[in-house]
């Protein structure tokens, strides 16, 4: 039967991801367990303002967006990072549609409730779930890059875990995967730190109280908390280097963090 799952690739891992990762995405859809991506880019966009002298700072782990950012932002992710993405899964041999989320309206969006001093950034308000299906109908894998609109045209830099999060809500998928750059949510037991092979909602409050998960993991957390409090089963955390990552995740246990209603 066939089976939906929602994977979030950082910007921290995207660029080391290697051909086997694409091919394991492909045997995982001849296996009728298909993909939708959402992706991030946070380091290339840095790169990018740095280059073109553009200033740029993160509040709470968001990105202060002018509008100006903003151009830099779409430009990276719905352009570069988007296209790159498309370019290995089709060398894998797979076939890739890639879009933001600004293209028929597929992520719709509205000001973070801090917007007066972070400027263009958004909150999903609602997915067109119908695109994403019409595409993975077709046999295509969606590739979406993380930038809302809302009804009067304006776009949105929305942080790619909180738009990963929203997709996998309103498709209604078993599970979430977030690739990243670290084999899980980490803590330190008895001296030793060590990957959480499953945390509970309880435990990432008290985590994130304690400063043990802080910075990019944040957002993470808070999505996969989000997403499993609707009717996503689980949400794990891998690390992308790890080979055959994705099978392991979807088809076994035992790898990444699982992050998992109590
Ligand atoms: N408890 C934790 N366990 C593992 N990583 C953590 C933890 N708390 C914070 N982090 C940080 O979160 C980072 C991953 O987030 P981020 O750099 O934003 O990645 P991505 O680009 O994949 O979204 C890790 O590299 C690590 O520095
Ligand atoms: C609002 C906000 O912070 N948006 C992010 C979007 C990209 C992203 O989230 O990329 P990663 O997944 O690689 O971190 C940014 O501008 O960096």
């Amino acid at each position: 039967m066939e089976q939906r799952f929602v994977m979030k690739c950082g910007g921290s891992t995207l660029a080391a991801l290697p051909a086997s990762f694409f091919e394991d995405l492909k045997g995982l859809q001849e296996r009728d367990v298909k993909p939708v991506i959402v992706h991030g880019g946070g380091p290339a966009i840095s790169e990018t303002l740095t280059k073109l002298g553009i200033e740029s700072e993160f509040v709470n782990g968001l990105r202060k967006t002018s509008d100006e950012v903003l151009d830099v932002v779409e430009m990276v992710l719905a352009g570069r990072i988007n296209k790159e993405i498309v370019r290995k899964i089709q060398q894998s041999g797979a076939k890739s549609i890639g879009l933001s989320g600004v293209d028929g309206k597929l992520i719709g969006a509205k000001p973070v409730a801090n917007s007066a001093e972070i400027g263009f950034v958004g909150d999903v308000t609602d997915v067109n779930v119908a695109i994403i299906e019409g595409i993975m109908g077709m046999g295509y894998i969606p590739v979406i890059a993380p930038i809302g609109i809302d009804a009067a045209g304006q776009r949105y830099n929305i942080n790619a875990d909180t738009a990963a999060g929203a997709v996998a809500s309103q498709l209604g998928v078993e599970r979430m995967i977030v690739v990243t750059d670290v084999p899980g949510i980490m803590k330190t037991i008895d001296g030793v730190k060590q990957v959480l092979p499953i945390v509970t909602v309880e435990e990432i409050n008290a985590m994130i109280a304690s400063g043990e998960i802080y910075g990019g993991m944040i957002p993470k957390v808070r999505a996969a908390i989000q997403c499993i409090q609707g009717n996503v089963r689980e949400v794990i955390i891998v690390n992308g280097d790890e080979p055959g990552v994705l099978s392991k995740a979807v088809l076994e246990s035992g790898i990444g963090t699982r992050i998992v209603q109590a």
